[in-house]
């Protein structure tokens, strides 16, 4: 059963439509991420989901029970904010127990709950502390520990690792991941960092202007991008413009024969620039061929990138543990191979018309 449904759920502030109509359905344990650029309408879903704020529309669904006019603390919902959220004036251990002491539990439950929580964090022995005397990377776990503690059915986490430095957000993020499969909680969670959503999910709902554009595993999300807009938005992909034939594909002037698709149009090609073969690379069966200028190397020391000026336009092409004659290839012309099997093909208006490989 899911453990969250939400069906048809819209919102708008003033005359903007910041939600359209949106159907989710969030599995028992999973941990669902919520993925967009900046605006895009994650963190109202979020915040709607919460009950700090109300939709226009919709249902909300809570374990076969619709929650959508209860105020929010009777949601059984804890939350972690991008802001970390905890009370400054109050210690670790009276933060963690700030929920469970609104829930009226009994005094020694809530103790041993705060414990548990720290422990759980890896915060056991900072009881005492004042946010103020811990790191960034410390306060937000103590932020975890305190949606935690009231043991809710969902959790929430609308960018929790924002504030963090680069190292710290890898390793809070292991940690979250780890928390959340041990407890089994039913998680959503919101950031704009596409190789975080990569790293944490079970599955991502891709999001865009107030609606959904695509869900899937992370998997799904890199290999089989349904849309235009979630091929961009998840790692790096090259696009180019191509035109179908009547059974050709036309890329660049460069015509390959590809019975796969009928009719005729105006059509993008999309491939990731590790799938971009250079150099007479070989195998990989038919594949569209063009030539190109080699404008810029960057060595990354296990992979190389290569920007190439062709007559479809620029590529990056990703070339893993790069030979010596390959870092010093600027100025050259080079084959380039794209596989077929390899690309995904788009319509003008973002839809797929072929999706890329799932190996
Ligand atoms: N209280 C509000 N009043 C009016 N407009 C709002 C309000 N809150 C958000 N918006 C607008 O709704 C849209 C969606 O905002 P939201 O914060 O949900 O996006 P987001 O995807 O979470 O973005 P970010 O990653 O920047 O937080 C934005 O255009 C924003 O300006």
């Amino acid at each position: 059963m899911a453990d969250l449904k939400i069906q048809g759920l819209a919102k708008s502030y003033k005359d903007v439509r910041v939600l359209e109509s949106i159907d989710l359905d969030i599995a028992s344990g999973e941990f669902f991420t919520l993925l967009g650029p900046s605006g895009c309408g994650k963190t109202t879903l979020l915040r709607t989901i919460a009950g700090f704020q109300s939709q226009d529309k919709g249902e909300i669904i809570v374990k076969g029970e619709r929650i959508g006019t209860k105020p929010a603390h009777k949601r059984d919902i804890g939350m972690v904010f991008q802001d970390y959220a905890i009370f400054p004036h109050l210690t670790v251990a009276e933060n963690v127990a700030f929920g469970l002491k609104a829930r009226s539990l009994p005094k020694a439950e809530i103790e041993q709950r705060v414990i548990e929580s720290l422990k759980m964090v890896r915060l056991d022995g900072y009881q005492n502390r004042l946010p103020a005397e811990m790191s960034g990377g410390q306060q937000q776990r103590v932020g975890l520990a305190r949606a935690m503690a009231i043991r809710p059915t969902l959790l929430l986490m609308d960018e929790p690792l924002s504030n963090l430095d680069a190292k710290l957000r890898i390793e809070l993020r292991e940690d979250i991941r780890d928390i959340q499969r041990r407890l089994g909680i039913t998680t959503i969670y919101v950031t704009h960092d596409q190789e975080e959503a990569l790293a944490v999910s079970d599955r991502i709902c891709v999001m865009n202007k107030g609606h959904v554009e695509q869900i899937g595993t992370p998997f799904e999300i890199y290999r089989k991008p349904v849309r235009r807009f979630a091929a961009a938005f998840v790692g790096t992909m090259n696009f180019l413009p191509a035109r179908l034939d009547g059974g050709n594909l036309v890329v660049g002037g460069q015509s390959v024969a590809y019975p796969h698709v009928e009719g005729s149009g105006e059509i993008e090609v999309a491939i990731r620039p590790e799938n971009v073969l250079l150099a007479g690379g070989a195998g990989e069966g038919a594949a569209i061929t063009l030539k190109g200028e080699v404008r810029k190397v960057t060595f990354l020391g296990r992979e190389a990138h290569y920007t190439l000026k062709t007559e479809a336009g620029e590529i990056v092409a990703q070339v893993a543990d790069p030979a010596h004659d390959f870092v010093t290839m600027e100025g050259r012309m080079v084959d380039i191979r794209l596989p077929l099997s390899k690309v995904a093909l788009f319509r003008p208006n973002g839809d797929v018309v072929k999706a890329g490989s799932a190996r």
